[in-house]
């Protein structure tokens, strides 16, 4: 939620994750996100980072590589075209957008989580979590989940809550919390009628929805608001 450089470090010392997303990135807030990503390594906080359009401009991958190269980055939460961006391989994409590509993304998901010492969740139809020895996909979520700007970086934030309780697996915050994501998603688009209406009913579903599996430490009875509550100190 902050950008100012003035307050950035103060904000990720008084939290539990940070969700860095580089999408209305100019060079202020690139440097406000060095500070506050070194402040939450200093706390051991951990840090997931959106890379939005990672290979849109030379200035986005140059900043991705910066961010990559001396901030610890816990989780890379991307599309399949920021995978290949940062990954340096081929694929036809514009903007934000994944875009299409021929590339096996597991692989790919792997070489990137080895490379960066990271977990790397790559979403899309399938969706893709890779932390360098061990590889998982979680199918589910609905087609309307690409309709919607913002799907995304919402998930990122998402998984930043899940990783801020489980700080010490961010393998398994991520696919825990990308299930919880694909659930709500499917919930909400079986009584939808457009991107519109999906849009509302997905954050009513965030909000009200269940954590059902029982692998990560939460009683069956507690929800999205137990995790939020969790995830933040005050
Ligand atoms: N065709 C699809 N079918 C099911 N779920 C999808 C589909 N497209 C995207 N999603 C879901 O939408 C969420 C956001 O993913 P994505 O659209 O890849 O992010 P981004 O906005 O960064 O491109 C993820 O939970 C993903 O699983
Ligand atoms: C329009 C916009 N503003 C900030 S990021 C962004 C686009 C990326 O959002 P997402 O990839 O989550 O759809």
């Amino acid at each position: 939620m902050g950008e100012a450089k003035e307050e950035v470090e103060e904000l990720a010392a008084i939290s539990r994750a940070l969700s860095l997303n580089i999408g209305t990135l100019n060079k202020d807030t690139l440097d406000s996100m060095m500070l506050a990503g070194k402040s939450a390594n200093k706390q051991r906080i951990p840090v997931i980072l959106d890379p939005v359009g990672a290979g849109a401009t030379a200035f986005r991958k140059e900043a991705i590589q910066r961010i990559l190269t001396e901030i610890d980055i816990s989780v890379l939460r991307c599309n399949a075209g920021e995978l290949a961006a940062i990954g340096g391989v081929e694929w036809a994409s514009k903007g934000v957008d994944a875009g299409e590509g021929n590339i096996d993304l597991e692989t790919l998901a792997t070489r990137v989580a080895k490379e960066y010492n990271l977990v790397v969740a790559v979403t899309g139809e399938t969706d893709i979590v890779a932390d360098g020895s061990r590889v998982e996909k979680i199918t589910g979520g609905d087609r309307m989940m690409g309709s919607v700007t913002g799907m995304g970086c919402l998930l990122s934030a998402v998984t930043a809550a899940f990783t801020a309780v489980s700080p010490a697996d961010p393998t398994a915050a991520a696919i825990e919390a990308l299930k919880f994501y694909g659930a709500a998603g499917e919930k909400a688009a079986a009584s939808s009628n457009g991107p519109g209406s999906f849009r509302e009913k997905f954050l009513d579903m965030l909000y009200g929805r269940k954590i059902e599996e029982n692998s990560f430490g939460f009683e069956k009875e507690e929800g999205v608001d137990v995790l939020w509550q969790r995830s933040s100190r005050y």
